[in-house]
């Protein structure tokens, strides 16, 4: 019987546990917080996802030595809480797999998920997890298709056979810079296209930034050496599609409530406000040219209105497709 390990006992991590273990495989699912651990071990239920019922395949464990049991480790915390999260597993994972679902940009150290795992956890075999997929699809049994994305190309299609499920088709990839670019990336371009339906600008707006928007991705992350067909693909434009047109994803229902002029809930979490911050800066150092990236920093800090940054992005000057 086969066995994994899943970091991160949030809406993501809860409901790829659930998908993984319905054919049997025995899940270790982590959380940090000892009392909502042992609640949600005895309900049955972690109230992030209420309609779904944790199948008895998962351990639900707030106990970190329970990861040196065998198999990959998935690991679906927020991705400004990943380089913290590995300094507390004082195992070197060596010849592990840990497979990263965070979407982001550390803003510390501007580095992604895979370059964070393998600096932490050098002899553990880094790959990402990554593409268009609600948290509440991928627990239902919906059908979701992602990108799984490792250097070592082996042990990736070895993850890719062991982790795909009848409902959740997993798409191998070698370029694992491309495939954690992209879900980092649409985030913030997600933020921008909330923001333009809340403030009433239109759809045809929201498709013109959507497009500028990949735009900005490939520009981004070509110069990192990622291929265009990735970000072509499930985890760049798949995920770009699927956040920008949703209002099920939090990146979107933060910037519409921008839009409106609404607070929102400072609990919910939000990737691409950070990692807006860390493309500015990174922007800085590389000559970068990242409009949305800009106009997306400053409204989500309060620097710019949102009716002010449509101006900037509206003045630029004219160009060639
Ligand atoms: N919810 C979704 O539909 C999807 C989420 N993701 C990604 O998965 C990651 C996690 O997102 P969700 O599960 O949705 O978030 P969530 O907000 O539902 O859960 C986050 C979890 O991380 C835990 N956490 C927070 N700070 C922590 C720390 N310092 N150390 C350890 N654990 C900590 C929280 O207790 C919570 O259980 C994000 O990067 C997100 O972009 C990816 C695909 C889909
Ligand atoms: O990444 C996601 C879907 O693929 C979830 O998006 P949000 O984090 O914006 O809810």
């Amino acid at each position: 019987m086969s066995e994994l390990v899943v970091i991160g006992a949030g809406a993501f991590g809860t409901a790829l546990a659930v998908a993984m273990s319905r054919d049997g495989t025995r899940v270790s699912l982590w959380g940090r917080d000892v009392g909502a651990m042992a609640a949600m071990r005895a309900s049955r239920i972690n109230p992030r996802l209420p309609n779904v019922k944790l199948p008895d395949e998962i351990n639900v464990t707030s106990d970190l030595s329970d990861i040196r049991k065998t198999g990959p480790i998935i690991i679906a915390t927020p991705m400004q809480t990943l380089h913290n999260m590995l300094d507390q597993i004082d195992d070197p994972l060596a010849g592990r797999p840990v497979i990263a679902c965070c979407k982001g940009i550390d803003l510390k150290t501007h580095q992604g998920p895979s370059k964070l795992i393998s600096n932490a956890k050098p002899d553990a075999i880094a790959a990402v997890l990554t593409g268009p997929s609600f948290a509440t699809d991928i627990a239902q049994g919906l059908p979701t298709a992602l990108t799984l994305a490792c250097a070592d190309e082996s042990v990736g299609l070895a993850l890719q056979h062991q982790l795909s499920k009848p409902m959740l088709r997993l798409y191998l990839s070698g370029d694992v810079i491309g495939a954690e670019l992209g879900g980092a990336l649409k985030n913030v371009i997600a933020i921008a296209a909330g923001a333009c339906i809340g403030s009433g600008l239109g759809e045809s707006a929201r498709a013109a930034l959507m497009t500028r928007g990949l735009a900005e991705m490939l520009r981004f992350s070509n110069h990192f050496g990622a291929q265009t067909q990735t970000m072509m693909g499930l985890s760049g434009f798949g995920d770009l599609a699927l956040t920008c047109t949703s209002n099920q994803s939090r990146n979107f229902q933060f910037g519409a409530a921008l839009g409106r002029a609404e607070a929102f809930d400072k609990s919910v979490t939000v990737e691409g406000v950070a990692t807006a911050q860390a493309v500015v800066e990174i922007a800085k150092e590389t000559g970068l040219d990242m409009p949305i990236s800009h106009a997306v920093c400053d409204i989500s800090t309060g620097n710019t209105s949102v009716s002010e940054a449509l101006q900037s992005l509206l003045a630029r000057p004219l160009k060639k497709e």
